[in-house]
């Protein structure tokens, strides 16, 4: 890659585009809205269930100038979800401003691994065992999204959620491959601890990106 387009990418003006799509949010508090999602490539976190593999190795995905980004995205919706890959990997702060100045809404999908950059809407926290949120965004996640593929995720969501402030909505989502056997247990988990709700990845049942 360039220099000029390193320089650019490091200061967020450029970022590693994986893909963008218009869809339905399929998952948490924002389930069934409409949403046009931009999928950031780069992730170090190396969740061994991950469904997006294809976003971690961020020089497969072209650098993008943030303004062809913001155009093309007012185009399709007033409620814009930042993914990835890991999208706090790189400074969120002129592509989301951008968005604000465009009068859009910001929601962000993230592990919470990295320094918080951006300005959020809402932020949606889902924290990784590999490499633990960071104190500021914990505290400022707008919904806590704990993924379940085994028993100890019970324990790792009631230690995360600790961190979170009071405001924070508390979600156990199965691991996809695992639903069959963990969705019993996350029904059983929510009834004995109603602070908990079900998230479940709607999208994939609906058969939409
Ligand atoms: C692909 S990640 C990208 C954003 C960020 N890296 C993160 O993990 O939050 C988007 C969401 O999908 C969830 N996710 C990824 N793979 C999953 C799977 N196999 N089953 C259920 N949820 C999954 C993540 O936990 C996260 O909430
Ligand atoms: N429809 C839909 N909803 C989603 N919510 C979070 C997603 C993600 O991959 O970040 C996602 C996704 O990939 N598709
Ligand atoms: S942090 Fe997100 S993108 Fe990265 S490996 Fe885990 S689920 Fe996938
Ligand atoms: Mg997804």
């Amino acid at each position: 890659m360039k220099n000029e387009v390193k320089e650019l990418v490091n200061k967020g003006e450029m970022l590693p585009l994986m893909e963008e799509f218009y869809t339905i949010q399929g998952e948490g508090f924002y389930k069934g809205t409409a949403a046009y999602f931009i999928r950031i490539g780069g992730c170090d976190v190396g969740c061994h269930w991950c469904d997006v593999k294809e976003s971690w190795n961020a020089e497969l995905h072209p650098p993008t100038n943030i303004n062809n980004i913001v155009e093309n995205a007012k185009k399709y919706s007033d409620t814009i979800v930042i993914t990835g890959g890991e999208p706090l990997m790189w400074d969120m702060n002129p592509l989301t401003n951008q968005l604000k100045s465009e009068g859009l809404k910001t929601h962000i999908e993230t592990s919470g691994a990295y320094k918080l950059t951006g300005i959020w809407d809402w932020i949606c926290l889902s924290p990784k065992k590999m490499k633990l949120p960071t104190e500021e965004v914990s505290a400022k996640a707008n919904e806590l999204k704990v993924i379940v593929y085994n028993k100890d995720d019970f324990r790792f969501a009631e230690e995360q959620a600790a961190k979170v402030n009071s405001n924070c909505i508390l979600y156990l989502q199965p691991e996809w491959s695992k639903r069959d056997k963990v969705v019993p247990l996350i029904v059983d988990y929510v009834m004995q601890n109603p602070k908990w709700k079900v998230s479940l990845q709607t999208h994939k049942y609906l058969n939409i990106p």
